[in-house]
């Protein structure tokens, strides 16, 4: 990766359905061990821009850089092999399986064939994924089903199942929207800790606090375009507020 290159750059993104123009010209830069915060109000183009980011939308104009290579990223599966994950409100995860097999969901290891049947490697997969919790400081109980886990819980298995799979880009959708006021610090310290240990966060968030908690920088999207970009240190949750809603200082 060229010195210095982000580990993803958008230049000029523009996305359209029809008649509507769900973004244009946007410019984005997105570092290793950061937490960016995406805002918006409703209809701002935050989804459009994660999807596009995510592989599920192919933009209509402007590039993609990935560790300073040109990437066409219009297939979901080519964007997750490129180390892009997407954790959604809705979790892809299989209730019915244990903590563990969540984990290695989908990309399971298999230790011998019986004639056709592949053998699960299960007892690898559990001390793996309990290293993955371990290195996350997550405390989950491995054997027990993903489905009688709490939001919380369920998030935290999907965060631990990027980070043993090395995503480099972790795209979270509200993820403190529908979990309790007791998971909630959990999460964000788990986004904190994602982060400290150089993976990319993209925070999709309408959640004040959590921003000024965990981000480390914010972008505002205002009606398809970028209104605002700063560190959050030096922003103010007025001037957010105030870019949500009537867009670029300039424009106000
Ligand atoms: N598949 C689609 N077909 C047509 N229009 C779409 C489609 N997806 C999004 N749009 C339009 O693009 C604009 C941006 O929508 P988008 O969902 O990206 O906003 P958002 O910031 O994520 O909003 P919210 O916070 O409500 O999820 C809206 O005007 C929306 O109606």
């Amino acid at each position: 990766m060229p010195e210095n290159a982000p580990l993803l750059e958008l230049r000029n993104i523009g996305k359209r359905f029809g008649a509507v123009h769900a973004l244009r010209g946007i410019d984005l830069q997105i570092i290793s061990g950061e937490v960016l915060a995406l805002l918006g109000d409703n209809g701002a183009g935050k989804s459009t821009l994660v999807k596009i980011i995510a592989g599920a939308h192919a933009p209509s104009s402007g590039e993609m850089f990935l560790a300073g290579s040109k990437v066409s990223l219009f297939d979901p599966r080519h964007a997750h092999d490129l180390g892009i994950e997407t954790i959604y409100q809705d979790l892809a995860v299989a209730e019915n399986l244990d903590v563990a097999s969540n984990i290695f969901l989908g990309r399971e290891r298999k230790s011998r064939m019986l004639g056709f049947l592949p053998i699960l490697a299960r007892r690898e997969m559990r001390r793996e994924a309990a290293s993955a919790l371990e290195h996350l400081a997550i405390e989950l109980p491995l054997r027990q089903v993903v489905g009688e886990l709490s939001g919380g819980q369920r998030q935290a298995v999907a965060i631990a199942r990027a980070a043993y799979w090395q995503a480099r880009l972790v795209i979270m959708d509200e993820p403190t929207a529908a979990i309790g006021v007791g998971e909630h610090e959990a999460i964000l310290k788990l986004i904190q800790n994602l982060a400290r240990s150089g993976v990319a966060v993209i925070l999709v968030t309408h959640t004040m606090p959590d921003v000024w908690q965990v981000a480390t920088r914010i972008v505002v999207l205002t009606r398809g375009e970028k209104a605002l970009e700063g560190k959050t240190e030096e922003l103010t949750e007025e001037r957010v507020v105030r870019a949500m809603l009537v867009g670029r200082e300039s424009d106000a």
